[in-house]
């Protein structure tokens, strides 16, 4: 099984990515770690153990970690995730309690007790807690088998014309974690615009019929509306889940070899990914982006976890 980290701030597509690696028999989930990003610190974690309790994850730790960014101010993103940070479903109170360490010692603890090249870090959200936990023990740098996150984005940008919320919420950060020379595959916009929640796909989850396919239906059911009125979408496009799906089978999308960097300057281009298509990639690129979805494929992983989970509670 490939075991990973999920390093989140829930949010309803990372709400959908914590179900998929739960629900996964392909996934052995290690630990949980939370960050400020869609919303503060303590809403994300809250959000986090709520879906521990409707998903009935145990013995899998939980830790919160930086409740804002290296450098800059927080910045939340409440238009699309609404004031809890996942608005739409209700919220059963959890009875899990959080683990007592920092994120970033959960992390670097969970990697370090982990044989060299086995565990790899799937982080959803702005990457404080990851960059904190190279900067804090570099070993972790080439015990890690890969880094395979959603952020960024190689054409599109979300928060601003060209860059995605989770690398300019802390472009440091991303600086950070993009240039440590660790195995790095970046799903960004380019291929997380693609998995949008169609009426199908939303009508294959309420079939499921348990409480944790509700869940996931009133997730949706809200992130459709704010995507349609923030972003113009008609369909959300459920970003996160898109990364643990590569760790799951990376042939549910093509990827390809090239160096990027982000930029920390920029009046305009503050935070972007900036992918160099020209060929060939340098031997030692360490980085990847992801460019196109087996949308059949991708969906598939997901109603197949949350069927799965069935019914924990
Ligand atoms: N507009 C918007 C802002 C932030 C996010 C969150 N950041 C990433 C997509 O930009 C995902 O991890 C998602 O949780 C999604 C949409
Ligand atoms: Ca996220």
């Amino acid at each position: 099984r490939k075991k990973i980290i999920l390093d989140c701030d829930p949010g309803h597509d990372d709400a959908v990515a914590l179900l998929l690696a739960h629900g996964n028999p392909d996934i052995e989930l290690l630990a949980v770690t939370t960050v400020v990003g869609n919303q503060t610190l303590e809403k994300v974690t809250r959000n986090a153990l709520s879906v521990a309790t409707i998903a009935g994850i145990t013995g899998v730790p939980f830790a919160a970690g930086c409740d804002r960014p290296l450098v800059r101010t927080i910045e939340t993103a409440p238009s699309i995730h609404g004031d809890s940070g996942m608005d739409g479903p209700e919220q059963p109170e959890s009875a899990i309690e959080l683990d007592p360490r920092h994120a970033v010692d959960l992390i670097i603890e969970t990697v370090m007790a982990h044989e060299p090249g086995t565990v790899t870090l799937v982080p959803t959200a702005g990457l404080t807690n990851i960059a904190m936990a190279a900067r804090k023990e570099p070993r972790i740098v080439e015990r890690v088998k890969e880094v395979v996150l959603m952020g960024g984005g190689y054409h599109v940008g979300n928060w601003s014309a060209v860059a995605e919320f989770n690398i300019i919420i802390d472009p440091e950060a991303a600086h950070i974690v993009f240039n440590e020379k660790w195995p790095l595959v970046m799903v960004g916009l380019d291929l997380t615009h693609q998995a949008l929640a169609t009426d199908e796909v939303v009508d294959r989850i309420a079939k499921i019929g348990t409480k944790p396919a509700k869940f996931v239906m009133e997730l949706m059911d809200f992130f459709q509306k704010t995507y349609k009125d923030a972003q113009g979408f008609d369909f959300p496009p459920v970003h996160d889940p898109c990364a643990v799906a590569y760790v799951i089978d990376p042939t549910v999308m093509t990827t390809r070899k090239v160096p990027v960097d982000i930029e920390l300057q920029g009046k305009l281009t503050l935070g972007m990914t900036v992918a160099d298509f020209r060929a060939p990639a340098p031997d030692d690129c360490h980085t990847s982006v992801a460019v196109g979805l087996d949308h059949k494929k991708f969906w598939d992983l997901v109603t197949d976890a949350i069927e799965r989970i069935g019914e924990p509670t």
